[in-house]
């Protein structure tokens, strides 16, 4: 049976399942339900275009201890909406939310997975880079839907195995089916508390995991290590570790609650062809991302080191959260920088990238408002336009010859061997030989990403070194044209001086003018006071003459007067 009949077939199956689950939900009657008669109102943000990011809400199974003993006793939160695997009723706002899909609690894993991982995977080896992550507040199921029971047995997943165990078993399918050229490597990344961890790497942890866009092929981690997986079996293997060294508590809503944000990618390199029928290589990326749940610390008993965290995943939660506001009402700003999770999940919200959200709800157990918190959340989402773009292919010609060559030159070796032309080797040995090739094309295509990188490092470097450049001559140039505008300043100043000085020069000369004119005045003045000194001593002279003078004269006028009565006297004396 092909694969489609049979993904129709359980599909049937799964409707008809869920079916009964929604008269399930619909036997218990909600309080809200009852009471209110009016007409439920919807909650609708505007369609966008271009490719929406898909949006499923997944309703915990009643398989816990706790789920159970609280559904005796509290009704559903939730109704569907006309046996709808769509619409959902909240009933406490009497508002229906609408999803891609929305998955009751009686879905199996093997349900959610044909629904949402199978497609996802094909549209990931068409070349698409692909995002499916969890989102729901702690303890509603996001770990167990994507991990889920990680045990296998000889590259089988377990039966309750989550969306990642099974991507990882299929992937290897397909690319048997396939039966090109391939390579896939693994990398899981940690975020805790803001801080990135490698899952995967054995050596000290001291290596910086830088979070680096690259302007091809989008968001990258500097440093990450990234394992070469060439079977299921390995790959589930290396998956458990990883997730065993993923950091985990004890809160009131789960016994062992993820307390980091949990990036597990998954990276394949196919052989395809370019238009001209060469040999041509696309790499695309798939994240499978399970968030650390969104949690109210009174509920969740988050204490201390539990609150320090709690703090910085409900941080970045609520970041995620404004990035997808702002790009659902097509915010000219969108917060990508400010946190790490938001950075990682760019391409995946709002870029190229092709992407699956699960959200995650415990009707049974949860209060209306973290439902109803969870369902907004996912509704917005919704309404994110993604544009998908297929990975280019690459040439890859340099590499490849060089690798091809020496590729001939094993298999040229291998076959004179195979003909006894030159030593015979075992099967073993043979097989030991082709997984050589198999290291050493891996490490081919390795050397060349890294240098990829490296070149894409030094660019960015190149890039930031030519703007701090940049700068550096615009301070330049401001500095010679103040430099310029200060030596016009000199200049003028320096005339200003000279005219300053031609002004004292000028001045002294009136001065010394000035001091000669007193000068001769001066002498001129000793000459007059000589002359006024004479004239008084002339003067008084003068008056001595004059009255040397007067006296003579009163001298003259006696004598005269004297004479005169002598002359008056002398005839009357002849007389007598
Ligand atoms: N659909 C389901 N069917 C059965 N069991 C489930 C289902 N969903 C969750 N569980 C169980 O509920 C418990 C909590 O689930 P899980 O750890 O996946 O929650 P979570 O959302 O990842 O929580 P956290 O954010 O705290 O890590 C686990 O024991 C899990 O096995």
């Amino acid at each position: 049976m092909n694969r489609a009949k049979l993904i129709n077939q359980q599909r049937g199956s799964t409707q008809k399942t869920l079916k009964g689950v929604s008269k399930a939900f619909r036997k218990v009657p909600s309080k809200a339900s009852h009471e209110k008669s009016i007409i439920p109102k919807r909650h609708s943000l505007a369609p966008q275009t271009g490719h929406n990011v898909e949006v499923v809400l997944r309703c915990k199974g009643k398989h816990s201890s706790k789920a159970i003993l609280s559904s005796l006793t509290r009704p559903s939160a939730l109704m569907p909406v006309n046996e709808s695997e769509k619409e959902i009723l909240l009933t406490s706002n009497n508002t229906i939310y609408r999803f891609d899909h929305i998955f009751y609690q009686e879905c199996s894993q093997q349900q959610l997975y044909d629904q949402v991982g199978y497609p996802v995977l094909q549209e990931f080896l068409n070349g698409y880079n692909c995002t499916i992550f969890a989102y729901g507040q702690t303890g509603t199921g996001k770990t167990y839907t994507m991990e889920g029971d990680l045990e296998s047995t000889n590259g089988k997943h377990a039966l309750n195995a989550g969306i990642i165990p099974r991507i990882i078993c299929n992937l290897f399918n397909e690319l048997n089916k396939k039966g090109c050229q391939s390579t896939v490597k693994m990398s899981m990344l940690e975020l805790y508390n803001e801080e990135l961890r490698d899952l995967l790497y054995h050596g000290d942890d001291s290596k910086a995991l830088n979070v680096f866009e690259d302007g091809t092929s989008g968001v990258k981690v500097q440093n990450v290590y990234e394992e070469l997986i060439i079977n299921a079996a390995q790959g589930l293997e290396i998956m458990k570790t990883g997730v065993k060294k993923r950091i985990t508590a004890a809160t009131n809503c789960n016994e062992k609650s993820s307390r980091s944000h949990c990036i597990f990618t998954i990276t394949v390199t196919l052989e395809g062809k370019n238009e001209k029928g060469e040999i041509a290589y696309y790499t695309s990326k798939l994240n499978l991302v399970d968030l650390a749940g969104s949690e109210n610390s009174k509920i969740s008993g988050s204490e201390h080191l539990r609150a320090k965290e709690a703090a910085s995943i409900n941080k970045s939660l609520l970041t995620l959260g404004r990035v997808i506001n702002s790009l659902a009402d097509k915010a000219p700003h969108i917060p990508y920088r400010e946190s790490k999770l938001t950075r990682l999940l760019k391409d995946s919200l709002g870029g190229r990238t092709k992407t699956v959200i699960i959200t995650t709800v415990d009707p049974f157990v949860q209060n209306m408002e973290d439902i109803k918190n969870t369902l907004e959340y996912g509704s917005h989402a919704k309404s994110i336009s993604n544009l998908p773009q297929k990975n280019p292919l690459a040439s890859q010609h340099m590499t490849m010859s060089l690798y091809k060559e020496s590729l001939v030159k094993m298999q040229e070796q291998l076959r004179r061997c195979w003909e006894k032309n030159g030593r015979h080797v075992s099967n073993k040995e043979y097989e030991e030989m082709l997984l050589q090739i198999e290291v050493s094309r891996q490490k081919v295509l390795e050397k060349e990403e890294e240098m990829l990188m490296k070149i894409e490092i030094s660019k960015q470097k190149m890039t930031e070194k030519d703007e701090e450049i940049k700068a550096l001559k615009t301070e330049l140039e401001e500095r010679r044209r103040k430099e310029k505008e200060r030596e016009e300043e000199v200049v003028c100043w320096k005339k200003k001086l000279e005219d300053r000085d031609k002004e004292i020069e000028e001045i002294k000369k009136k001065e010394e003018e000035i001091d000669e004119e007193v000068a001769r005045i001066e002498k001129e003045e000793e000459k007059a006071e000589g002359q006024r000194k004479k004239i008084d001593a002339e003067c008084v002279e003068l008056a001595r003459k004059r009255r040397a003078l007067e006296s003579k004269r009163r001298q003259i006028k006696g004598m005269k007067r004297k004479r005169e009565n002598e002359d008056e006297t002398a005839p009357m004396k002849k007389r007598k």
